[in-house]
Order: C-alpha cells, then structure tokens, then sequence
C-alpha cells in the first residue's frame, strides 16, 4: 500500500514536471511559425554564452533578417495569406540552416539565426546569399496569387564570452538597415 501511495506521488511529480517544461517550451515558441520567439533567443543565447566561457565554442554570427515589401502582402491579400507567407519564409529557412542551426522570429518580419559551427565570414555570405535569393523567388497560392517578396540581412561575428546580447543584436540591426538602406534584398556584415 505505502509503495502504491509513493509511486502515485512519484508519478504527479514526473507528470507536473512535464506539464511546466512544455508550458516553458510553449512560452519560448512563436505560435504562427513554431521557431523560437524572443524568449526562446534570450534562452539561447544564454546557453551559448555558458557554452563560450566553457570553450566549448569560441565565436558565432547572428543574422537579423528582415523581408522587403511585407506589408504591400498584408495590404494586398490580408493577413491570412501574410501570416503563409511567413510561414512558407521559415520553412526556407529551416531547409537552409543546417539542424545545429538556430531560428527565432522576434518580430512581425523579422527573424534572427544563428550560426554557431562555421570558421569563415564567406559560409556565412554564402548562407545570406542563399536566403537572399530563395526568398525572391515566386509565391504561388492557388492560380490566382503570385507573391514576391524579399530579404535584408544584417550579419554580425561575435567572438568574445562576455557579450552583450543587447549590443549584439543592435549590431545585427544596424548592419540590416544598413542594407534596407542600400536598396534592400541584400546582405551587410557589421563591422
Ligand atoms: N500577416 C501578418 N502580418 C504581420 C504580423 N506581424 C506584423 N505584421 C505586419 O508586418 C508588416 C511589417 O512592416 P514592415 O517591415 O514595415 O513592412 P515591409 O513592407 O516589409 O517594409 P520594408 O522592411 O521597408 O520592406 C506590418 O504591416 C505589420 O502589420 C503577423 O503576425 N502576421
């Protein structure tokens, strides 16, 4: 009986315990597109931080995306279909980005990776290059709607353990606008 009443006990731990790690993992998580949403970036980048002053790893680069000419989507069609075509941009990603990868929407349109596992800025313009073009090309829901929309990135290295994510992504956002500006659909490293 006593070992009854223990394993009952034992099983309304395991399952309160999993009920918060998925209510965790739901509050780290952008319902539309099931990436990572800001909290679930902080998260990550904390772990990459503790990984950094373990020497686990010794730099990684952040990519702050932002699509070209969205709202003309929204304004056009509505949001149903903007809400797909941002659904069908991270699935690009998520087929570009390699599964160690790391992809958070932070934004409306906006969207953050990070690269951990690459030793040279040219991987990274190609990565760019590559999200760059495959978010140009044709959108097509049913016959009628034919969409193009584009991406503007901000790269930027960080290769210190004790950084400031604030500052890291400000230099991302910097570095993206810094392409907006320079007539958008293209990439800009930070430097
Ligand atoms: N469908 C949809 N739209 C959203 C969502 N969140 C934000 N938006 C819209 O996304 C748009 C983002 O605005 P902008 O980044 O200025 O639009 P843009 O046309 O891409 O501008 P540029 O970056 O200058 O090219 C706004 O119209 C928001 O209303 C969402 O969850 N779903």
């Amino acid at each position: 009986m006593e070992n009854k009443v223990l394993q009952g006990l034992v099983n309304d731990i395991t399952e309160r315990k999993m009920l918060e790690e998925s209510a965790n993992q739901l509050a780290m998580t952008d319902h539309l597109t099931n990436v990572a949403n800001r909290l679930g970036l902080e998260k990550n980048v904390a772990k990459i931080q503790f990984e950094m002053h373990a020497g686990l790893i010794g730099s990684f680069y952040v990519l702050m995306i932002d699509l070209d000419g969205f709202k003309a989507v929204n304004d056009q069609y509505g949001h149903e279909i903007g809400d797909k075509v941002l659904l069908h941009f991270t699935q690009l990603l998520s087929k570009i980005v390699r599964k160690s990868d790391f992809i958070a929407r932070t934004g409306g349109d906006e969207f953050v990776v990070i690269l951990k596992e690459v030793d040279a800025i040219e991987k990274v313009q190609h990565i760019a290059s590559k999200i760059i073009h495959e978010a140009s090309q044709m959108i097509e829901f049913g016959e009628s709607i034919q969409i193009q929309i584009g991406a503007s990135i901000g790269i930027n290295l960080v290769d210190q353990a004790n950084f400031d994510m604030a500052k890291v992504l400000q230099r991302a956002d910097e570095a993206m606008y810094y392409a907006k500006k320079s007539g958008k659909n293209r990439y800009h490293v930070f430097s």
